[in-house]
């Protein structure tokens, strides 16, 4: 049964040292979120830094005054308070996402400014069936073996660096709604919320009906098993992945040749998927249809094909992965926290002056490949050619280690090979293939999470 009380145990389960901002859009949901966890901080631990935080996205005429309405309360209530306005452009399709981009790097920057490594939503069972229906009528089932389908993870790993929890993704909004009312709290009501010619408003219209109740426990249900399914798959491939590959040279893995042969095939293709992505620095997992065909022909090996960016070359001696030099990014200013053709995130510290970074080129890679533990040579070279070089004012400064150690050139300078498809958002259920692609690329540590029992092993 879905909560008709709020479930106040799980903010016992999240492990608050490090503070917590709590995004506050002013709605329902949000607001409730607020109070609970302000009367769990009092509680158990008082001295807990909270920071309530409103993003005006000024998209609608209201917004301003709304953010406004979240300061008061917060102000009568103890909490400190920050609006931010998000004063980028404002593209003009592909909105909402755009808001969502922008929402979550704010959050995180009033997190970090404060020193707070945690952000609590509101997103309730009510989101996440609606969520998990228009995934099913999207056809997600059939198509991604259920992975989709387990909906909002309790916790995402923003951009590599700072956990986002959902506490409230097992009440219902009607529960929610319940706490303010006895609490004489008012709350904003969204018009987009109710906008049916969207569809996330259509469905939430549809589950509004008589037999609702049911179907949004039955979504919340379905996600659960799914998001079970989705973890135990990530575990296989994580055990796929620590068993059969290695890192002979920066940005080259190799499979050993048993690995399309180890017979969990569904694992097979999963981790082949997010290690295509990785090397190919693609935010999303390559198709599964082509995933899975691609690990049959490597059954009879050799022969090489592209996917994901990423060349697969499989010969006796293995199965060599490395990003296919199309289309690599020509020479440009190396940016500050940037990433480098979705694969390498760049930290300049304190370097002054500009820098340029590019691809090491097949000339400067032949000088430096050096063959070892049977790795092919000119495999190694491939490899090497398209990773990144840094430059500044005609001054050559050295090929870019692919460790998260600071270069050695530079201090305060690193080029840090980065998990590609978890780089952006790192769902909890996809902690363990995360954490071993991790070890395996050299990647830096992910953050602890924020629940307690959980690893990123
Ligand atoms: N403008 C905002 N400022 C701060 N946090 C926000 C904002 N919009 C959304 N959020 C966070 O993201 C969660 C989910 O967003 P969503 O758009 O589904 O909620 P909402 O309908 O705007 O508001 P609520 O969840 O408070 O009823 C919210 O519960 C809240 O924690």
């Amino acid at each position: 049964m879905l909560e008709t009380e709020p479930d106040l145990s799980v903010f016992s389960q999240i492990d608050f040292t490090n503070g917590a901002v709590a995004a506050v859009s002013g709605g329902s949901d949000s607001t409730a979120l607020l109070l609970l966890l302000k009367d769990h901080l009092d509680r158990t631990a008082p001295a807990t830094k909270l920071l309530a935080v409103t993003i005006d996205h000024g998209l609608r005429p209201g917004s301003a005054a709304e953010a406004q309405a979240v300061a008061r309360l917060c102000a009568g209530r103890g909490i400190a308070h920050r609006t931010l306005v998000w004063s980028g452009r404002k593209p003009s399709t592909g909105l909402p996402a755009a808001a969502r981009e922008a929402r979550y790097r704010l959050l995180a920057e009033a997190a970090q400014a404060e020193g707070i490594g945690l952000i609590l939503t509101g997103h309730t069972a009510d989101d996440q069936a609606e969520t998990v229906l228009m995934r099913h009528a999207r056809g997600y089932g059939a198509r991604e073996e259920g992975r989709g389908l387990a909906g909002m993870a309790p916790a995402t790993l923003y951009d590599w660096r700072i956990w986002i929890a959902r506490p409230l993704l097992g009440t219902r909004r009607a529960a929610l709604r319940e706490v303010l009312r006895r609490a004489n709290v008012g709350w904003a009501e969204d018009p987009t919320n109710e906008d049916e010619a969207f569809e996330r408003p259509r469905i939430r219209a549809a589950l509004a009906d008589s037999n609702g109740a049911q179907r949004v426990e039955d979504a919340v249900a379905l996600a659960a098993r799914a998001a079970v399914e989705r973890e135990q798959l990530g575990h296989r491939a994580a055990a796929l992945i620590r068993g059969f590959a290695s890192s002979p040279a920066d940005g080259l893995i190799r499979l050993d040749p048993g690995f399309a042969t180890a017979g969990d095939e569904p694992a097979a293709v999963y981790a082949l998927r997010i290690l295509l992505a990785t090397v190919g620095g693609v935010a999303f997992l390559p198709d599964q249809a082509r995933s899975e065909a691609l690990l049959d022909r490597l059954r009879t090996a050799p022969f090489c094909a592209t996917l994901s960016r990423t060349v697969v070359d499989a010969r006796r001696a293995g199965i060599f992965l490395r990003r296919e030099t199309r289309n690599l990014p020509p020479a440009a200013p190396a940016v500050d926290n940037a990433l480098w053709d979705g694969r390498r995130r760049i930290t300049l510290g304190d370097e002054p002056g500009a820098l340029l970074i590019a691809p090491l080129g097949a000339a400067r890679a032949a000088k430096l490949a050096t063959a070892e533990g049977g790795t092919p040579p000119s495999v190694v070279r491939a490899a090497l050619a398209a990773e990144p070089i840094l430059w500044r004012a005609g001054e050559y400064l050295g090929e870019c280690p692919g460790s998260a150690q600071d270069s050695p050139v530079l201090p305060g300078l690193a080029v840090c090979p980065v998990v590609a498809p978890f780089a952006r958002f790192l769902p909890s259920f996809d902690l363990a293939p995360a954490g071993t692609v991790t070890a395996l690329i050299g990647a830096p540590l992910l953050p602890a999470p924020p629940f307690s029992g959980h690893t990123a092993g």
